[in-house]
Parts: structure tokens; C-alpha cells; sequence
């Protein structure tokens, strides 16, 4: 059945709606008839036809206004991982996602897609075309990534055949696209203040960059074939580009595109690792007497310089997807969509 008939007359909510890819849900969930409130704790963006919530998902009761009426809730709302505050991540990512289960039963939402991440199997160590049976990690890279973990579980968990709720979570890897807060603009600022002149490793380490019209596309199929006895019920699917690019090529290219220099040198990657862990135990030990957000953190290091690239295979079985956006078009979108980055020629 096509598309925009399956999905006539439906009405969903976008929690997180304001952010990055929350934004993105948002414009193709309208292109494709849907009818979107948004629930998030600011409002970013004005659209005549978004009914908007303003409240903190861990509220069930401001939540539940939110979700009258609605079949489907997209769960894409989480603090930013660069904040590195575990009470927050814990509070919002967790106990925050409880609460949204339990809105969702009992206001009637009869599906449930939680944004995750492919990070929830990330340890710093290589992985290579990783498949969702990957178990999670033991030692989590982060503390967004713990609570990322503790919230997939609760989501999967949920599902709920007998009640008429279902559940699915979707595991996109660095996303990228116009807008977003993170990866260009911080490639871009670290590049300015002369911080991108190393290679972190080989440089030939493989990782997924995913454009954000995929993993929205992901996510909306997700939602369509999210029924009883399907086989999307309680699992979770990556959504990737489907093409590994390595890590150091594709940040070149961002920088070429937007004018600035390319890293050139190499640096190994037990170097740069323990420096970063070195530099973050110093800025720990500094924090009551300043706060300095350091460009290179560990976690970031292990990204830069370990494989980690996932098989999108069982979203491509289970609900027909397939990238509808391909890298060098995506990466050609984004640098056109960041005209205020480009640096002017000499
Ligand atoms: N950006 C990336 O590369 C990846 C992101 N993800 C996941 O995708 C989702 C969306 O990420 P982005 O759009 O990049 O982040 P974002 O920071 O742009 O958007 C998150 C939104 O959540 C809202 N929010 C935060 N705390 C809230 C609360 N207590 N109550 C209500 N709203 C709250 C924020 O106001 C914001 O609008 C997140 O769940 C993130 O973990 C997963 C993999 C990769
Ligand atoms: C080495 C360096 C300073 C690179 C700059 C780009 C980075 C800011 C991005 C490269 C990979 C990105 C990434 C995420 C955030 C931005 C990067 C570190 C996530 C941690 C975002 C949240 C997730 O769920 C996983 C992402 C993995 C990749």
C-alpha cells in the first residue's frame, strides 16, 4: 500500500521535536500527510500546522495532553551528549523514558519508536558491519550512552501485544545534515582554532555517517510496520547510509568543502587517548576553579579512531528500507546548508 494512503489520517507525536532530528521528523512526517503535535522542553521553530507542548518528558502529566488522540510517538529527545552530566542523562534518558511509557499506555498511543543509538554496543574498540544481536556494552563509552542503553531496554521491554502497545527503537549512527548543532559546527570550530592538523591512527577506520532524511525515513517506516505479530514488535534496527566511509576522509572532506586545510599528520591512536584522558582527568580536577570543554575527549578519540560501522540488513528485511539519500549527495546537501561556516578564500 503507498505510503501517504497508509498513513492518512494519522496522528503522531514528536517528542524532541524542536531538535535536530526532531525537526527533520517533523517536515516529513507533514510531507506525508500526518498530522504532528511536538512535545520538548523549548520551542525552536514556528509551523502553523504543529501543535506544540511545551514541558520536561519526565512529567507524565504534562506529557499526557501531548499524546490525546495520537497513534504513534517518536521518542527522539535527549540531553546533548557533550553535556557529560550523568544526573541529567540518568533523570531525562531514563527515569524521563519511564515516564513516557507510561503516558503512552495510559493516554492509548498504541506505538512507541524511541530514537537509540548504535552506540548502545560501542566499548572504544573495533566493530565491523556489527548486527543488533551485537550484545550491549559492558563498558559504555560515556554516561549518555549508559543511560541510552537503560532507555532502550525500558522501550523494548514495553512492548505489549495483549494491550495493543508495540514498541521498536532505532539505532542511527553520527548523524549529519543541515542543522545540526554538532558534528560540522564542531569540525568546524575545532578547525579554526587550529586543533584539526592530526590523523588520529591509519585514518583507514570505517565508520557510518548517516544523513538525517535516512534516519528519519527509518523511523517512519519503523512506525508503518509496527503491528501486532510483526516483526518489528520489542527489537531494534540500525539505520545506517549503508556506505562505511573512513572516519578521516569523510571529516576532510567536510573541511575541504567549507575551505579549511585537512588534517595531514598522524598521531597514534594510544597516543591521542591517553592524552585526551589525561587532559579531561586535569580539567576534572580543575572544574570548581574553571569549566573548559575540551574538543578532544575520550570518548571522541575512540570515535575517530576505531572501526565501528553496523548492518543495516534486518531494517532492509524486516521493513523495506533503504537509504534514500546517498553519501555524496548528503554531504553535498550539508555543505551547501552552512554557508556561515565556509571560510572565506584568501
Ligand atoms: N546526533 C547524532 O549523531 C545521534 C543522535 N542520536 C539520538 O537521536 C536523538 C535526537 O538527537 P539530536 O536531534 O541530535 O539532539 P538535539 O539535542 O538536537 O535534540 C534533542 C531534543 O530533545 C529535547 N529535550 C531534551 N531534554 C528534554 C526533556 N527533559 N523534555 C523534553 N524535551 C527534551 C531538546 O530540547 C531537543 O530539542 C537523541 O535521542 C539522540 O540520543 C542517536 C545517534 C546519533
Ligand atoms: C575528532 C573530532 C573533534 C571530530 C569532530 C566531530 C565529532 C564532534 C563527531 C564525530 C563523530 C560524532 C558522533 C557523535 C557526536 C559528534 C561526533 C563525536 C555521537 C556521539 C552523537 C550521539 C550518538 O548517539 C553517537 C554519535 C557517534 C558519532
Amino acid at each position: 500500500m503507498a505510503t501517504h494512503l497508509r498513513s492518512a489520517g494519522k496522528k503522531c507525536t514528536v517528542i524532541g521535536g524542536s531538535g535536530f532530528l526532531g525537526q527533520h521528523m517533523v517536515e516529513q512526517l507533514l510531507k506525508k500527510g500526518y498530522t504532528v503535535n511536538v512535545f520538548d522542553i523549548q520551542k525552536r521553530f514556528d509551523n502553523d500546522r504543529v501543535q506544540f507542548f511545551l514541558g520536561d518528558l519526565c512529567d507524565k502529566e504534562a506529557l499526557l495532553p501531548a499524546l490525546q488522540g495520537v497513534s504513534v510517538a517518536f521518542h527522539c529527545a535527549s540531553p546533548a551528549p557533550s553535556s557529560d552530566n550523568r544526573e541529567l542523562f540518568y533523570k531525562v534518558n531514563f527515569m524521563g523514558t519511564k515516564a513516557v511509557v507510561e503516558a503512552c499506555k495510559e493516554a492509548g498511543v498504541q506505538k512507541l519508536v524511541l530514537t537509540s543509538s548504535a552506540s548502545v554496543v560501542f566499548e572504544g574498540t573495533d566493530i565491523k558491519n556489527g548486527s543488533e544481536d551485537l550484545p550491549y556494552a559492558k563498558n559504555p563509552i560515556d554516561y549518555y550512552t549508559e543511560t541510552k542503553i537503560l532507555q532502550e531496554k525500558e522501550v523494548l521491554s514495553a512492548n505489549d501485544p495483549d494491550n495493543n502497545f508495540f514498541t521498536t527503537a532505532i539505532r542511527p549512527h553520527g548523524i549529519f545534515g543541515p542543522r545540526d548543532p554538532q558534528l560540522v559546527p564542531i569540525l568546524v570550530q575545532a578547525a579554526k582554532s587550529g586543533k584539526m592538523k592530526f590523523i588520529i591512527g591509519d585514518g583507514k577506520n570505517l565508520v557510518d555517517f548517516t544523513y538525517v532524511e535516512n534516519v528519519v525515513h527509518g523511523h517512519i517506516l519503523a512506525a508503518e510496520n509496527l503491528q501486532k505479530d510483526s516483526a518489528l514488535c520489542g527489537k531494534a534496527f540500525h539505520i545506517t547510509n549503508d556506505e562505511p566511509v573512513p572516519f578521516w576522509a569523510f571529516m576532510s572532506r567536510i573541511l575541504t568543502g567549507l575551505n579549511y586545510d585537512p588534517p595531514k599528520y598522524h598521531i597514534p591512536y594510544w597516543l591521542a587517548y591517553y592524552l585526551a584522558l589525561f587532559l579531561s582527568l586535569a580539567l576534572w580536577l580543575l572544574s570548581p576553579l574553571v569549566t573548559i570543554k575540551p574538543t578532544f575527549t575520550p570518548m571522541r578519540v575512540a570515535l575517530a579512531g576505531t572501526f565501528h560501522y553496523y548492518s543495516c540488513e534486518r531494517a532492509k528485511r524486516d521493513m523495506g528500507y533503504k537509504p534514500v539519500v546517498s553519501l555524496d549527495e548528503a554531504i553535498d546537501r550539508t555543505l551547501q546548508s552552512y554557508p556561515h561556516l565556509r571560510r572565506a578564500k584568501a
